[in-house]
């Protein structure tokens, strides 16, 4: 049927539906690995009913290209869900709102303002203090440690480094570090924001079904709108707090200009924006930044590097060559910066490696179609949820040989040029944020196997390497390692 004479008046093929579900029996945690089965089924580009909305679900190179470069502004809108909406500012930011006027604006901003390669630039010596900050405690618990080995709880390590790095280079939280011997360094603001998520996040898993089936939310199940309403308030109270700080800063202190720039904060930008053009820039905006950059942010980087070192953990010889390569480069007279990253090559291939296997967001986020088009041949109409399951496309074995297998070494000399890889999605909505992940994750990676020796913990053969259930691809078990300061670096961790 999907070559047939008239598919291009026919729906691409797909399940049976049944009432009011739709196919929303069908799909079972994790959902990409769900798609993945039926797309074997019904093919590459298959339809689905979720509940009331109609979903077309891609799952090839060849149609991901289809839909997100010639459909492009077909496709370059976000469907509305009712629960998410009540977490972003009535689905108002910069990654959840339609296409438009509204959402250029806030593109620009995020693009060209807060997160260009020149920006980013400007904010490494925050991130590279967040990461000499957790190199210290993990220095310190390896000293406290039986045998000078620590056990570290790497996932958690992880997210704190990730989080504080985006909080520095939002709104500067620790412009007066003092160092003590806590053994957590987020600041307090870090802290608040983690807080406001962990009551969130579960909220919005259970009324996520409200938002494919309409008649749920007529009854404010559990009282989750009320609760998540409170959350929200806690979290808006923070970022209103962080403006009013770096505004009253910026009083005391004057312009963000010139050699400033180094020490600018993402608010501090906006609210420069403000003062010529106050209404455009309103404090809402602001408020709506600061949300975008910590939802897409955190998590994901956090994920990833808890998957990229439990791969390394699973591949010691891949390890030894990345502090081969590190000790060549760098040396072992000083830690590794952020200008360094950028020419390690084995290290950058071992982070495309990490992405190519475990996407942060395997499905990345849901595009809607505003205007009929075709699909593969098959016709697609307009308000249809187009799903691509970038976890599969990039595990396709027709364009990838062995590949289950982790070897960074497939990105040498070029080799997988032309291979579809869209860790970071594709098209107008792809990911503004990718130059400063991909920075922050060489320095974290960079930075752990420079200075560190990892092992297993209890000398297991290998990590487990299961996945859990969310957004992100969280791991299934937390990451923990038996982590030792390695020989050569010591003199340099001792002056840290
Ligand atoms: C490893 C880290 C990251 C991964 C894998 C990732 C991946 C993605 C993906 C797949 C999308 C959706 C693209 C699409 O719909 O086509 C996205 C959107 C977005 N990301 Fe990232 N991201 C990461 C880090 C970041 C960071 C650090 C920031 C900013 C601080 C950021 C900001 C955004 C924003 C604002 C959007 C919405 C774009 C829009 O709808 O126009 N991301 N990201």
């Amino acid at each position: 049927r999907r070559n047939g004479k008239n598919s291009k008046h026919q729906p691409p093929p797909g399940p049976l539906a049944v009432p009011v579900l739709g196919h929303l029996h069908l799909l079972e945690k994790p959902f990409h690995h769900s798609l993945a089965r039926l797309a074997a089924r019904y093919g590459p580009v298959f339809s689905l009913r979720l509940g009331s909305r109609d979903a077309v679900v891609v799952s090839s190179a060849e149609h991901a290209r289809e839909c997100l470069t010639e459909h492009d502004v077909t496709f370059a809108s976000r469907p509305h869900f009712p629960t998410m909406s009540l977490m972003t500012y009535g689905g108002t930011t910069v990654g959840n709102c339609r296409y438009g006027p509204w959402w250029r604006l806030l593109r620009r901003v995020s693009a060209e303002h807060l997160l260009s390669p020149r920006r980013v630039s400007a904010m490494q010596p925050a991130v590279a203090a967040e990461v000499r900050a957790m190199v210290r405690r993990v220095c310190r618990a390896a000293a406290a440690a039986p045998g000078g080995a620590a056990r570290v709880q790497l996932r958690r390590r992880l997210f704190e480094v990730s989080l504080s790095a985006l909080m520095e280079t939002v709104a500067r939280t620790k412009t007066s570090r003092a160092e003590d011997d806590a053994d957590t360094d987020m600041s307090p603001e870090a802290r608040e924001f983690k807080e406001s998520m962990d009551v969130l996040m579960p909220l919005l898993g259970a009324a996520n079904t409200w938002d494919y089936v309409p008649m749920l939310r007529w009854f404010d199940v559990f009282g989750v709108k009320r609760k998540i309403a409170a959350a929200v308030s806690t979290r808006d109270a923070l970022f209103r707090r962080l403006i009013d700080t770096e505004r009253r800063r910026m009083l005391d202190g004057g312009d963000v200009t010139g050699s400033e720039e180094e020490n600018t904060s993402m608010i501090a930008v906006l609210l420069s924006l403000q003062k010529s053009e106050p209404e455009t820039y309103s404090d809402n905006l602001i408020m709506s930044m600061c949300y975008s950059m910590f939802a897409a942010g955190t998590e994901t980087t956090a994920g990833t590097t808890e998957w990229a070192m439990s791969l390394l953990l699973n591949h010691p010889n891949v390890l030894k060559k990345a502090q081969a390569e590190m000790d060549a480069s760098v040396g072992t007279s000083r830690l590794v910066t952020p200008d360094d990253v950028a020419r390690l090559g084995y290290l950058q291939r071992i982070l495309h490696e990490t992405l190519r296997l475990y996407p942060a967001v395997p499905l990345m986020v849901p595009h809607e179609s505003t205007a009929d088009c075709t699909v593969g041949g098959h016709y697609v109409p307009s308000g249809t949820l187009l799903i691509v399951n970038a976890y599969a496309i990039h595990r396709d074995p027709v364009a990838w040989e062995d590949p289950a297998a982790f070897r960074p070494e497939r990105f040498e000399d070029g080799s997988a040029e032309g291979r579809l890889l869209l860790p970071f999605g594709m098209g107008r909505r792809r990911c503004p944020g990718d130059t400063l992940a991909l920075r922050t994750l060489g320095l974290v990676i960079g930075t752990l196997i420079q200075c560190f020796d990892w092992d297993t913990v209890g000398g297991a053969d290998n990590v487990d390497m299961a996945e859990g259930v969310g957004i992100t691809l969280p791991r299934a078990v937390p990451l923990e390692a038996m982590c030792r300061p390695r020989q050569a670096m010591l003199d340099v961790l001792q002056k840290l």
